[in-house]
């Protein structure tokens, strides 16, 4: 039920884009993206081109190096980019390195050699990342606080908008190649040969002009405030695409969200809960409390969680960690940006996917598909030469992926709308895995463009399905590390599928088989296409099975339902989740649960959600009689089962007259404990059977479950302090029951983080509120203006 905020609305671009310097400074790094992108395509095929010649394998070395020394330094080298950052005038800077890039694009063609073409190619990319840092810094610097995430997510659009722009253009300037090749110094191969060398020169002219010409508009920005040198770069965007390879930091939350969260349920963390406090030292005032959440600035040198994945035009940006102070803050020098390292992102990532099936399944799924698109951008060149098209095919392969997948990304949530996103995103893989193994079996262009593309979109809907996923599934500390380790997975295997396709399909080589009359061409870049495909349909079997957990419709018949563009039959279907939202305050006794579902309900009118405040026991006339009798020390001694029951009861009775109506109408329901509380005080705290305590609750509430669940955790000596005099029955308890209540309530929350919020109750109750709004906005309902989404139809967005 819970649904991800919708984002990218085309006034936000509008917006953003009417302030003066910015619009330039989108125009330069518009133009820098589209550079680099033409720049990659014709690197590759200029490299196909030089040793047209050469044995294939000698032609795939060349390849593979092109691909390698344009995806490799972002990968490999982006601590350079931390050492350069903040050390020179940013524009001065972004001048200077597009300036160089320029020139050494144009320089290639002139040459016309291949160890120039390497040598120049791994000189533009270290100049890319001297400019990194500074067009980042640019983008913190030119707009206003508030509107930097907005700033940051058109800056990605544009990053990876600008790849289909790039293939056009090549396929264009190849086409037109006669002409070229008759205006252009390199003219050097026939007419009608696969590998046309005109056509790649005209692409490095191109490359060389367009960043000569973002140079020039860096150069119109205005200069760089004195002030704006102590500032880190901030998880802007990174609109170079760099062939997509260098990382995309999050975009930062709005202004009001700055704030430092609480440290939520989160499997990389020592301990469950942590203080709200930014610095080491409050958290050490207590061994109760946990390990505190990083200081912003050991988050900025640590680097690795301010990035998120490859997310192309109208993906969902999540909201990112807490960042540094923005422009102008002075910030200690040691406390500076410092990127990615890749390798102990991969490695500390990798421990964290491996704790939790939902974790993993969106992992194993996101990552899979990505081999689909780099297999075919690694072995597109040799291909499309393989299939008679050149470079022309190579570009109308390579701008068909990427493409798709901005077509599939953009329409994902219209897609199927009868099949469950958990369902969407394995059958979105599967496609993207037939599609490719199809391209790889039958040599033909034609079929090729058709299936690429398909291969993209699907690629595109599962990808933005995952995100979507993430959103309502995982709490957004998880969530940020989770993309931080799937950018960096997603990079090294770009890098390396790119770099091994060619190799790979030159060792296969190509073949004729016969069979009696029937001649069938069989291309080692079909081989490799192949693979990947096996590749990826082993990703998405894998990542159904954990993400695509206990439906009981079989899937051929939901997805038949789906494709008729009708529900499943009402036999057949789960009981519709009601259109509300349900959230659980939980916690042991004084933990501030009723002041807390207070000021929500205060926040949540105000935003104007019709809401629903309630609690357990005692919400129904029935209920009230029930508290009456378990809460009197009268009845003290009752029996653990009978007290587990009268509650069940009192939860039945509550689900069925308060809860329920309220969610069928679309409220907002926030009750002051529900089922978790039976389970840690009758379950754990009367040591009855959990399992058992459980299979009652979901028969009294037909399996209800909330939306969040926050638990607020205290130790229970404080709670009671804070309740002082008279005490009921339940709070009579000893010390050793209320300490097993809490260990199992904090036990729920490890088995199921991403329904949890985990808040350590003895922060200041703003604090607190704070954090629990932060955690809800993104599944509240749709607070976007109706005006804006009907542009943006279901484009998700952040909310801010
Ligand atoms: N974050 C906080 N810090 C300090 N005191 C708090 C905080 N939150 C609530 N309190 C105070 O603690 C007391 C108990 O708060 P509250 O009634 O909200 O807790 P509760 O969890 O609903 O309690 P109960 O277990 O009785 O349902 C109140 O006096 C309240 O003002
Ligand atoms: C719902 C529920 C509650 N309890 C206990 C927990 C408290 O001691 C009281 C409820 O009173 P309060 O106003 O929330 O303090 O009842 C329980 O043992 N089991 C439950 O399911």
């Amino acid at each position: 039920m819970s649904r991800s905020a919708p984002f990218g609305a085309p006034g936000e671009a509008r917006g953003v884009l009417a302030i003066k310097p910015f619009r330039r400074l989108w125009i330069s790094l518009s133009l820098s993206s589209l550079g680099d992108w033409l720049g990659l395509l014709a690197l590759v095929a200029l490299a196909a081109v030089l040793t047209r010649d050469l044995d294939p394998l000698t032609r795939s070395y060349a390849i593979a190096g092109a691909a390698a020394v344009k995806l490799g330094p972002p990968v490999l080298l982006s601590p350079l980019s931390g050492l350069l950052a903040d050390r020179f005038d940013r524009r001065l800077t972004m001048v200077a390195a597009d300036a160089l890039r320029g020139l050494l694009y144009l320089s290639i063609p002139i040459a016309g050699r291949l160890d120039w073409l390497l040598i120049a190619g791994f000189l533009a990319e270290l100049a890319a990342l001297a400019w990194t840092p500074a067009k980042d810094a640019a983008l913190t610097d030119l707009v206003p606080k508030k509107k930097v995430p907005q700033a940051a997510r058109l800056g990605l659009l544009t990053a990876y908008g600008a790849a289909p722009v790039a293939a056009a253009l090549f396929a264009l300037l190849a086409s037109l190649s006669w002409l070229i090749g008759a205006a252009l110094p390199g003219g050097r191969a026939p007419a009608g040969d696969a590998f046309l060398n005109p056509q790649a020169d005209a692409a490095l002219y191109a490359a060389g002009v367009v960043f000569v010409a973002a140079a020039v508009t860096a150069w119109l920005l205005p200069a760089s405030r004195r002030e704006s040198l102590e500032t880190p770069p901030t998880a802007a965007p990174k609109p170079s695409a760099s062939a997509a390879t260098r990382e995309v930091p999050v975009a930062p939350p709005p202004d009001n969200e700055r704030t430092t969260p609480l440290r939520t349920t989160d499997p990389l963390a020592n301990e469950r809960t942590a203080p709200l406090a930014t610095t080491g030292g409050h958290a050490a005032e207590s061994n109760e409390r946990t390990a505190p959440l990083a200081t912003t600035g050991e988050q900025a040198a640590a680097g690795d969680d301010r990035t998120a994945p490859l997310v192309p035009a109208g993906a969902e940006i999540p909201p990112g960690p807490e960042l540094p102070p923005g422009p102008g803050a002075q910030r200690p020098a040691k406390e500076r940006f410092r990127p990615e390292n890749l390798l102990r992102t991969l490695w500390q990532g990798g421990r964290f996917a491996a704790t939790t099936p939902l974790v993993r399944g969106l992992l194993t799924g996101m990552a899979g598909v990505f081999p689909a698109v780099a297999a075919v951008a690694g072995v597109g060149r040799v291909h499309a030469a393989g299939l008679g098209a050149g470079n022309a095919g190579f570009a109308v392969l390579f701008g068909a992926a990427f493409a798709g997948m901005a077509l599939g990304m953009m329409a994902g949530p219209r897609i199927l709308r009868h099949l469950s996103r958990a369902r969407l995103f394995g059958v979105g893989i599967a496609a993207s895995g037939l599609a490719l193994l199809v391209t790889g079996l039958i040599p033909n262009m034609a079929l090729a463009a058709v299936l690429v593309t398909a291969a993209g979109v699907a690629a595109g809907v599962s990808w933005v399905t995952g995100l979507t996923l993430m959103a309502q599934e995982l709490e957004d500390d998880v969530r940020t590390r989770t993309l931080g380790y799937l950018s960096a997975v997603a990079r090294a295997q770009l890098l390396l599928v790119m770099v091994a396709a060619p190799l790979l399909a030159a060792a296969v080589g190509d073949h004729t088989l016969r069979l009696g009359e029937l001649t069938y061409e069989f291309l080692g870049t079909g081989a490799v296409l192949l693979i990947a495909a096996v590749a990826v349909l082993a990703a998405g079997f894998l990542a159904a099975r954990r993400v695509d957990t206990g439906a009981d419709v079989p899937l051929r018949r939901e997805l038949f339902a789906a494709l008729r563009g009708v529900p499943l039959p009402a036999d057949t279907a789960e009981e519709e989740r009601p259109p509300g939202t349900f959230i659980v305050l939980e916690g042991g006794e004084g933990a501030g649960k009723s002041t807390q579902v207070g000021q929500l309900s205060v926040w949540l009118r105000e935003e104007g959600f019709e809401v629903v405040s309630t609690r357990e026991p005692g919400s129904t006339k029935l209920g009230m009689r029930l508290r009456a009798l378990l809460l009197d020390r009268e009845h003290t001694g009752m029996s653990a089962r009978a007290e587990a029951l009268l509650y069940a009861a009192d939860r039945a009775e509550h689900v069925s007259k308060v809860i329920l109506p309220a969610l069928r109408r679309g409220a907002i329901v926030i009750s002051d404990r529900y089922i978790d509380s039976t389970l840690a005080y009758q379950g754990a705290g009367r040591e009855l059977v959990r399992e058992e305590v459980e299979r009652i609750n979901e028969w009294a509430t037909g399996e209800l479950a909330p939306d969040l669940t926050v638990l607020l955790d205290i130790p229970p000596d404080e709670g009671l302090a804070r309740l002082g005099g008279s005490t009921d029955r339940m709070e009579a308890e000893s010390a050793e029951f209320h300490a097993r209540v809490r260990k199992g309530f904090r036990d729920l929350a490890d088995r199921d983080p991403a329904r949890y919020l985990v808040l350590d109750a003895r922060e200041p109750a703003e604090e607190i509120t704070r954090a629990i709004q932060r955690r809800l906005r993104p599944i509240l309902p749709d607070p976007v203006p109706k005006d804006a989404e009907a542009i943006t139809g279901m484009l998700p967005t952040i909310k801010d």
